[in-house]
């Protein structure tokens, strides 16, 4: 339980760097007291109050500036999407319920700054990552480029078994598309990703996005579980299916690629 009052506290931290005028015009910045909270938080089962399992994972979005992270995350927990959204500053996060086996699975999805100077703790920010989307945009070649970067600074600051997921937003801009789906199928590929292309404007795939991570995580969990004694007799774990968009649903999603186009 104090899980789960601590999964509701939200800290403001503002960078002593930004001054009022700079603040006013960028996204409102929620900081959580990380520390023990995710390194404890991060893939936790524990109870609810009739017993049943639950989990609480903690997903990180990393990628340039404006490639849409903020976007992708407010589309997909509250189905909202801003034109005009401001750079993050500091950290933001979100908490999503998904049942699963009938568990209830918990996923908190922490938003950050692409921009270096913007950005929190890059240490703690990491911690305790069990999932990560690495987001680019498909029309600016420039944020393409930069995926490797991504991956090896999650690669230094994360464990090797983290779920990850490379994310081509705004695929909705198909007119100025400069990153193909192969370009993307094939980076997947090369580094063990999953992939998927996404538009948070149109919320194309994004549900799919969020939830093929989350469920590779618990399916890694459960094989753990089912490996150890102490779960074998209780865990039975079923096939789940992902929760598909209401349109824009792709016949690809099963193999972990799904794009806007073929
Ligand atoms: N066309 C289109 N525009 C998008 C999409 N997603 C985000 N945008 C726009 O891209 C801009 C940047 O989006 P953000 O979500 O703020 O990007 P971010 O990656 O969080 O940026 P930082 O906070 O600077 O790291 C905004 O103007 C959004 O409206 C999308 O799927 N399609």
């Amino acid at each position: 339980m104090l899980l789960r009052r601590a999964l509701n506290a939200q800290y403001v931290l503002l960078p002593a760097c930004c001054t009022v005028h700079r603040l006013l015009s960028l996204k409102p910045l929620i900081l959580l007291s990380l520390e023990t909270r995710t390194e404890r938080g991060a893939m936790t089962m524990y109870s609810d109050d009739e017993g049943r399992e639950e989990y609480l994972f903690k997903i990180v979005v990393i990628g340039d500036s404006a490639v849409g992270k903020s976007n992708l995350l407010s589309r997909y927990a509250r189905n909202e999407f801003s034109a005009n959204s401001k750079a993050t500053i500091g950290v933001e996060f979100q908490t999503q319920s998904m049942d699963i086996d009938g568990k209830e699975v918990k996923a908190q999805i922490w938003d950050t700054a692409g921009q270096e100077r913007f950005r929190a703790v890059t240490s703690a920010y990491y911690r305790g990552a069990v999932g990560a989307l690495v987001v680019y945009d498909i029309s600016r070649r420039m944020t393409f480029e930069s995926v490797g970067r991504w991956l090896d600074e999650l690669k230094i600051h994360s464990d090797t078994t983290v779920a990850r997921m490379l994310v081509g937003n705004k695929c909705d801009l198909e007119n100025i598309r400069a990153v193909s789906v192969e370009e993307g199928k094939d980076l997947a590929e090369a580094q063990g990703l999953f992939f998927v292309e996404t538009s948070a404007l149109d919320s194309t795939n994004v549900r799919i996005a969020f939830e093929k991570v989350i469920l590779d995580i618990y399916n890694n969990v459960s094989r753990k579980q089912l490996n150890s004694d102490t779960y074998k007799d209780k865990l039975t774990v079923s096939r789940v299916s992902l929760v598909k968009d209401d349109d824009n649903t792709d016949s690809k999603q099963s193999s972990g690629f799904s794009c806007c186009s073929s």
